[in-house]
């Protein structure tokens, strides 16, 4: 039988599987696959966005298992999320729309702001996203997200989301908007992985009744990516004996433990596999626990060091990690 993932409550009363699968990367015929396999295998949580230019296979793979009878729709949780050109509150629900026509679902579960920056609009296809100028620095708006969030509430009251959250904001921008919303954001989704392991947020997002989406759980090993390449990318835990040694002791592999380990923190991992085998092994880490001594040791990674480092907006007014946390 599948493992199951355990569900944590959202502050609207909504519940959310602690552990989706990420998306990130995996396009065409790959996606539908990957999320196929997933849903095949238990997962009920499924993390994509505009930007990745996939929720066309996401809604593809999750509308065959509704017509195979294997899942309702009811029973999975599709995360995605408004990209930075279309801040502008005009263009918000536009987004969305296009986002449940790309998806082919009648509801989003969870639509998140993906970035606290706004960018400068300049179209809806895949060539438009990523507005730079000639010294390779991202054009900017000057939308406030305080008027995103707005036009994100409403999209609630239409009721073409169920809940709305953010991502890669930092502890004040999470103040300043929690003082002027009438809908709280449910989660955080940040990068959380050993060498960011993110205990000061994750515990202001706490006190706050805000839940952590751990992004880039495994700090993407080996993965090349169009955006920030791979110079980004912090050395990870996987590779350790330490951490091969904790796995050996509750039979489970290196990246099983990295991902516990994010459980063990209190957040929700959304890792990224197109693999069976990983696909598998991703969401088998429900029946072991990690002890402090452990739990120590995996501490011990923590650089602050970022695989999504972003410095290609960081002169963005609101560019999220110039703050310790
Ligand atoms: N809000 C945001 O700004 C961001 C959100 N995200 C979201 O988070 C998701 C996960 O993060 P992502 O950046 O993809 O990085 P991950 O840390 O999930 O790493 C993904 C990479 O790790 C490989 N992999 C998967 N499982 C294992 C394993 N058990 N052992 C070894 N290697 C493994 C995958 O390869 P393979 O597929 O070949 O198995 C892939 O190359 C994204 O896909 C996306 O949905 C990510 C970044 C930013
Ligand atoms: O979600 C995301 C996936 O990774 C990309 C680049 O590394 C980010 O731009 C983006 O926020």
């Amino acid at each position: 039988m599948a493992p199951k993932v355990p569900n944590v409550r959202l502050n609207n009363g909504l519940e959310m599987p602690m552990l989706g699968l990420g998306t990130y990367l995996a396009t065409e015929e790959e996606g539908i696959a990957a999320v196929k396999m997933a849903i095949d295998e238990g997962y009920r949580h499924i993390d994509t966005a505009y930007f990745y230019q996939n929720e066309n296979q996401v809604g593809q793979a999750v509308r065959a298992k509704i017509a195979e009878g294997l899942i309702k729709r009811e029973d999975v949780f599709i995360v995605t999320k408004v990209w930075n050109t279309y801040h502008a509150p005009e263009h918000v629900a536009e987004a969305c729309q296009k986002s449940l026509d790309n998806l082919g679902l009648d509801y989003i579960d969870l639509y998140l702001i993906h970035w606290p920056m706004g960018w400068k609009f300049a179209g809806w296809s895949a060539d438009d996203l990523m507005p730079m100028d000639a010294n390779g620095k991202s054009i900017v708006s000057d939308v406030d997200y305080l008027d995103t969030w707005k036009a994100m509430e409403a999209l609630v009251k239409e009721g073409k989301v169920k809940s709305i959250g953010v991502s890669n904001f930092n502890s004040k921008q999470l103040t300043r908007l929690l003082g002027n919303c009438e809908i709280k954001p449910v989660t955080n989704q940040v990068e959380v992985n050993p060498a960011i392991n993110q205990r000061k947020l994750i515990e202001f997002c706490r006190q706050h009744d805000i839940v952590i989406t751990a992004y880039s759980p495994l700090g993407r090993p080996n993965m090349a990516d169009p955006v920030v390449g791979t110079a980004g990318i912090p050395k990870h835990a996987l590779d350790d004996p330490r951490v091969i040694e904790i796995g050996k002791k509750y039979g489970k592999t290196a990246g099983q433990v990295v991902l516990r380990y994010l459980i063990e923190l209190g957040t929700l991992p959304i890792p990224k596999s197109s693999k069976l085998e990983r696909i598998r092994q991703n969401i088998d880490i429900f029946d072991f626990k990690l002890t402090e001594e452990e739990i120590k040791v995996m501490d011990g990674f923590n650089t602050g060091g970022r695989t999504v480092p972003f410095n290609f907006s960081s002169e963005h007014k609101y560019f999220p990690f110039k703050e310790e946390y």
